[in-house]
C-alpha cells in the first residue's frame, strides 16, 4: 500500500514539473513574485510593461526605487506610472499599479539601504531576480562605477542568497563587458583584475589617485563602464552559489520595434542623442566607419529575450550560469553608413522642430577630414550664432552646445569606428525551446527586423517621447527648414562676394579672373536674349 503511495506521489510530482516545463512563458510567471532593480531606467520600464501586459496573471512586481531629484520614492512612481508606455496595460487593467511595490533602497549604500522589514518581505517572497540597475555613463568614476556596478551586484546576490523561494536570478550586462575582444562568446571570460582586490584597495584610496590610476587599470577597455560591467559578471559566476543565474548581454539598447509601439524612447543614451543632435542640424560630422556593423537591438527584443531567459533558467535550472549575447549584427546585420543614409531621409521628411541648420550629417573614419569639418561645419557657425546672440543682447549658448557634443561624440566614436563579432547560440537555442505562441508573444527574433522601417520608427520616436514635439507640427517645421535654406543661400552668396572683393581688391590675377568670368556671363546673357529674340 505504501509502495502504491510513494508510486502515485513520485508521478504526480513527475507529471507537475512536466507541466511546469510545458507550461508557457506568461503561464509560468502567474502568481510569481518579481524583484526588479533600475524599475525607473529606460529598459526596467520597458520590462515592467511587458511583464504587467503578456503575463497579466504575475502576482507583485517589487522594484527597488530611491527617492531623487526633490522627488520622494512614491513620487517617482507614481509620475513612472502615468507615463504613455504604461497606456496599453492601463487600458486593459486600470489597477496595475497595486501590483507594484516600491521598495526604498539606495544601491551604493550598504546592504542596498533597505529596511529589515523590507528585507524580511523580499526573502520570503521574492521568486524571480531582474538586476538591471547600473550606471551606463561613460566617464563616470571608477570608484562609483564600482560601486553601483560591482558592489551593488554582489550585495543583491548576497540579498538573493537569503530568498527562500528564488528559482532564478537574470543579470543584465553588456556586449561590450569585453570589447577589448573581438570575437566575443558567450563565456564569462577571464577579470581584468580580481574584483575583491579593486575592491579592497579603492577603499581607501584619496579620489584623485582613482582618478590618476584609472587608464592604467582599464588598460584596452574604453571606460570605467565596460570596465565595471565585466567585474560585475565574474562577480556573478563567483557569489551565485547555488542560484540559477543567467547573464543577458546586449549591444546598443534602441527604441522599440514593435512594444508596446514602434519607436518607443526616452533618452539620449548611445545613438539616440547623436540621431536628434543630427535631426536638429547641430551635428554634421562625427567619426565613424561606414562600413562598421551599427549593432543596435531594440528595447522590446531585449526584454522579451531576458523574460524568456528568466523563464528558461527557473525551469530549466542550466548546471552552469547561461550566458546570452543578445546583438543583431552576425543575425541581420546593418551598417553605421546605412543608418547615417535612413537617418537624414526620415528627418528631412519629418523635420524637428526649430532646426539650427538643414539636417545633413556625414559620417567619416578619417581624423582629418572630420577635424576639417568640425572647423567649418561647427566651430564656424556657432561662433557665428553666438555673436549674433550676443549682439542682439543674448547669451551666446552654441559653443557650449557643441563643446558638450563634442565630448559625447569623443565618447562613443570607439563604438562607431569598428566591428565585433558576437556568437549568438545560446539565442538561438532559447528561441528553439519556445512554443510557436511564445515566440510570437515574446519575439526576439531579429532576422524579422526590417532596418529602414526601424531607423524611421526611431527618429519619429525620439521627436515624440525624447523631445515632446507633436507631429502635427510637422508642415511649421518643413517651413522653418524652407527659411534656414533661402538664409543659408543668401549667406553664401554674400560671402562669396565679400571673399572675392577682397581678393580683386588685392591681386591682379584674381581681378582677371573675376572679369573673366563676369564677361563670360554677360557673354551667355546676351546670347540667351539674342536666341530668345530670334525665336519671337
Ligand atoms: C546621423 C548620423 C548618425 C550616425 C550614427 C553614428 C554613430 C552612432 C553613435 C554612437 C553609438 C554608440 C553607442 C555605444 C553604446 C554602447 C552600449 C552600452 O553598453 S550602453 C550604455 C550606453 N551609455 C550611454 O550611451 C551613456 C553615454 N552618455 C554619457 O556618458 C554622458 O551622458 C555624457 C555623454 C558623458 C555627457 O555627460 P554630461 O555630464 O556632459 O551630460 P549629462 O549626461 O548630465 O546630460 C546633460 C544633458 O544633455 C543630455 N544629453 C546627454 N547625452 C546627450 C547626447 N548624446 N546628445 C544630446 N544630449 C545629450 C542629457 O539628457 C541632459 O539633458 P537634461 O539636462 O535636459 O537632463
Ligand atoms: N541602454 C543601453 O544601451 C544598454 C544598457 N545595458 C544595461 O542595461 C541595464 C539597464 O540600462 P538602462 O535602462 O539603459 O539604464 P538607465 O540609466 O536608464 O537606468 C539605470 C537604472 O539604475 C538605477 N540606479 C542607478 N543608480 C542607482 C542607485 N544608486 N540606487 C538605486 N538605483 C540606481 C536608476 O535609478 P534612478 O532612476 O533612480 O537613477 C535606473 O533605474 C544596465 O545594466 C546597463 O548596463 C546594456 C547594454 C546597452
Amino acid at each position: 500500500m505504501n509502495l502504491v503511495h510513494c508510486n502515485s506521489s513520485v508521478q504526480e510530482e513527475r507529471r507537475s514539473s512536466l507541466a511546469v516545463i510545458m507550461a508557457s512563458i506568461s503561464e509560468w510567471y502567474a502568481g510569481k513574485n518579481v524583484l526588479i532593480t533600475g524599475a525607473t531606467g529606460f529598459m526596467g520600464k520597458v520590462l515592467m510593461e511587458k511583464l504587467l501586459r503578456s503575463c497579466p496573471d504575475v502576482k507583485a512586481l517589487y522594484i527597488l526605487v530611491r527617492p531623487k531629484a526633490g522627488q520622494s520614492m512614491s513620487e517617482r512612481v507614481q509620475d513612472m506610472m502615468m507615463c504613455k508606455l504604461f497606456d496599453r496595460v492601463r487600458e486593459d487593467n486600470p489597477d496595475f499599479h497595486q501590483k507594484i511595490i516600491p521598495i526604498s533602497s539606495e544601491l551604493t549604500q550598504p546592504g542596498l539601504a533597505i529596511s529589515p522589514e523590507d528585507v524580511q518581505t523580499l526573502t520570503s517572497c521574492i521568486n524571480i531576480v531582474f538586476h538591471c540597475a547600473a550606471t551606463i555613463r561613460f566617464d563616470e568614476p571608477l570608484k562609483h562605477a564600482l560601486q553601483l556596478n560591482v558592489i551593488a551586484t554582489q550585495q543583491l546576490l548576497s540579498l538573493a542568497q537569503q530568498m527562500q523561494h528564488l528559482q532564478a536570478f537574470i543579470h543584465i550586462s553588456t556586449a561590450y563587458a569585453n570589447c577589448n575582444r573581438r570575437h566575443i562568446d558567450e563565456v564569462i571570460y577571464p577579470p581584468p583584475v580580481e574584483p575583491k582586490k579593486l575592491i579592497d584597495s579603492l577603499e581607501w584610496m584619496d579620489d584623485s589617485i582613482i582618478c590618476d590610476i584609472t587608464p592604467r587599470l582599464i588598460g584596452d577597455r574604453p571606460n570605467t563602464y565596460t570596465y565595471t560591467k565585466a567585474l560585475a559578471e565574474c562577480v556573478v559566476q563567483q557569489e551565485s552559489g547555488k542560484l540559477n543565474i543567467a547573464i543577458i548581454r546586449p549591444s546598443i539598447v534602441g527604441a522599440s520595434w514593435q512594444e508596446p509601439f514602434p519607436g518607443w524612447i526616452d533618452n539620449f543614451n548611445g545613438p539616440s542623442g547623436i540621431f536628434i543632435a543630427a535631426g536638429k542640424g547641430i551635428l554634421r560630422t562625427m567619426r565613424a566607419s561606414n562600413d562598421a556593423v551599427a549593432d543596435l537591438i531594440p528595447v522590446d527584443v531585449v526584454i522579451n529575450l531576458t523574460l524568456a531567459a528568466g523563464w528558461y533558467t527557473a525551469v530549466h535550472r542550466p548546471k552552469t550560469a547561461l550566458v546570452y549575447n543578445c546583438t543583431t549584427g552576425g543575425i541581420n546585420p546593418f551598417h553605421w553608413g546605412e543608418i547615417e543614409h535612413h537617418v537624414m531621409s526620415t528627418f528631412k521628411r519629418n523635420p524637428l522642430e526649430q532646426a539650427f541648420r538643414r539636417p545633413n550629417a556625414n559620417i567619416t573614419s578619417n581624423y582629418l577630414i572630420n577635424q576639417y569639418w568640425i572647423l567649418v561645419s561647427h566651430k564656424f557657425p556657432a561662433l557665428i550664432y553666438d555673436l549674433f546672440l550676443r549682439l542682439s543682447g543674448q547669451k551666446p549658448q552654441m559653443m557650449r552646445i557643441f563643446n558638450r557634443l563634442h565630448k559625447a561624440i569623443g565618447l562613443l566614436a570607439y563604438f562607431s569606428s569598428q566591428d565585433w563579432e558576437w556568437n549568438s547560440d545560446n539565442m538561438n537555442m532559447l528561441m528553439s525551446q519556445l512554443s510557436a505562441d511564445d515566440r510570437r508573444t515574446f519575439n526576439f527574433d531579429v532576422r524579422q527586423l526590417n532596418w529602414p522601417e526601424y531607423i524611421e520608427n526611431y527618429c519619429i520616436g525620439t521627436k515624440k517621447y525624447v523631445l515632446n514635439e507633436d507631429m502635427s507640427d510637422i508642415p511649421a517645421a518643413r517651413q522653418h527648414l524652407r527659411k534656414l535654406r533661402n538664409i543659408r543661400y543668401t549667406f553664401n552668396t554674400v560671402l562669396l562676394v565679400f571673399i572675392w572683393r577682397v581678393f580683386i581688391a588685392r591681386s591682379q590675377m584674381a581681378r582677371n579672373i573675376w572679369y573673366f568670368v563676369v564677361s563670360l556671363c554677360f557673354k551667355f546673357l546676351s546670347y540667351f536674349r539674342a536666341s530668345s529674340t530670334l525665336t519671337q
